[in-house]
């Protein structure tokens, strides 16, 4: 493909990218793959620069653009070189017309940004929610003798962790074949290592997706205990099995929960758990540094269906949690309504529980947990909470 071609190629995928954030559709990564499954004669470099292209684009607009094309013209206003390739020739786009529509220029869309400065988010720690995020990854404990840590990787503050660049192809290596090693960002393993889970623990793990945070308590808990992976979510649990197994986590048991019924299923549990993490559904804006059109997807009645769920969360998991266990609250959004004003809330309603942030080698206080910033900590934007039941 020539350079211009590339260009439009991008301009396509935005086109999606937009169109998909007001119709809810597929996020930005799935839409550059199929993209390129019908376009077999784009090369690995082609398919590579068109993506990153399309990806700048989306960081450069703040609001969601009209369309591909004027978001890709926001870049190009501040690339001479870029804004050349709108060239009308073959395959290129064609040149920009007086008065076109150009996107806006931001971090977020301005209602957005707002709420991010109410919550102390604004200058440089906002525009670091759009840097490119390192490659992290978790050496797993439960297999590190199996293979080598491939070379380049640079210690982070996490007790297992490790940087790479963001390029690495770490997915292609013995190591990661062997489960030696996960891709788990910096700040996710410190939300791991806030639970504080030990060998022959019983753990819930209430949000458990497809098992990121889990298989970090099960190394912790050095594979001996208890550890329970629930989530309401059929495909996302699936993909726990295979992961668990290639990390050598043989403990991990899942339970598939009901949307509105999930003490029912969680009954035998009440007040057994030494400890109950939960990673609650949240806006994502502490993970715009990998999908920058998430940005596009959020409203102010979505935000507020967030927290509702939140709350309830809390205190499904706080019934679960035995006399003297921990209740640790997580979410990858720096709003504080999804973090510190959720545990402010539920500390006022709740009786016998106290706020107990955890010691983490990062982060900052922020109301009663730890708040981690990619531009203070390099990592996703993380809140933690760690709750006793007294
Ligand atoms: C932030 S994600 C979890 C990510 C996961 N812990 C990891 O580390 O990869 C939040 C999860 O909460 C799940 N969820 C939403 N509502 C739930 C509910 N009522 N009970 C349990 N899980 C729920 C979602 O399906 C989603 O997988």
């Amino acid at each position: 493909m020539t350079p211009a071609a590339r260009v439009q190629a991008a301009i396509e995928i935005l086109d999606r990218v937009v169109a998909a954030a007001r119709d809810n559709g597929p996020p930005a990564d799935r839409i550059v793959t199929e993209y390129f499954r019908t376009r077999r004669f784009a090369g690995s470099k082609d398919r590579r620069a068109v993506r990153e292209l399309a990806y700048r684009a989306i960081r450069a607009c703040g609001p969601v653009p009209e369309t591909g094309r004027a978001a890709m013209l926001r870049l190009a206003r501040d690339d001479a070189a870029l804004l050349s390739l709108f060239d009308g020739s073959r395959h290129a786009p064609g040149p920009p017309a007086d008065g076109e529509p150009v996107a806006d220029a931001g971090i977020a869309p301005r209602w957005l940004a707002a709420r991010l400065a109410k919550s102390g988010i604004g200058g440089a720690e906002a525009a670091a929610l759009l840097e490119r995020a390192p490659l992290d990854v978790r050496v797993n404990t439960l297999r590190e003798a199996v293979a080598d840590l491939p070379e380049g990787a640079e210690k982070t503050v996490a007790p297992h962790g490790w940087r790479y660049p963001p390029e690495t192809r770490i997915e292609q290596s013995e190591a990661f074949a062997a489960g030696a090693i996960e891709v788990q960002d910096t700040g996710s393993q410190l939300a791991c290592l806030a639970v504080g889970a030990q060998p022959g623990e019983a753990v819930i793990d209430l949000c458990a997706g497809a098992g990121g945070k889990t298989l970090a308590l099960a190394a912790a808990m050095a594979g001996t205990g208890t550890l329970l992976a629930c989530d309401t979510d059929r495909a996302r649990l699936s993909r726990l099995a295979p992961r668990a197994a290639r990390a050598g986590a043989t403990m991990i048991e899942t339970l598939l929960l009901d949307p509105g019924r999930e003490r029912v299923a969680l009954a035998g549990w009440r007040e057994r758990a030494d400890a109950v993490l939960i990673d609650a559904p949240c806006s994502g804006t502490g993970t715009w540094r990998r999908n920058p059109e998430a940005r596009w997807r959020l409203d102010d009645s979505r935000l507020g269906r967030f927290a509702d769920v939140q709350a309830r969360l809390l205190e499904i998991g706080a019934e679960l949690v035995r006399p003297g266990g921990r209740l640790v609250y997580v979410t990858c959004s720096l709003l504080d309504e999804e973090g510190p004003d959720r545990i402010a809330a539920f500390l006022a309603a709740s009786e016998g529980w106290r706020a107990e942030p955890p010691a983490l080698p990062a982060g900052r206080d922020r109301g009663d947990g730890i708040r981690l910033t990619p531009a203070h900590d390099g990592t996703d934007g993380f809140f933690i909470a760690r709750l006793t039941r007294v």
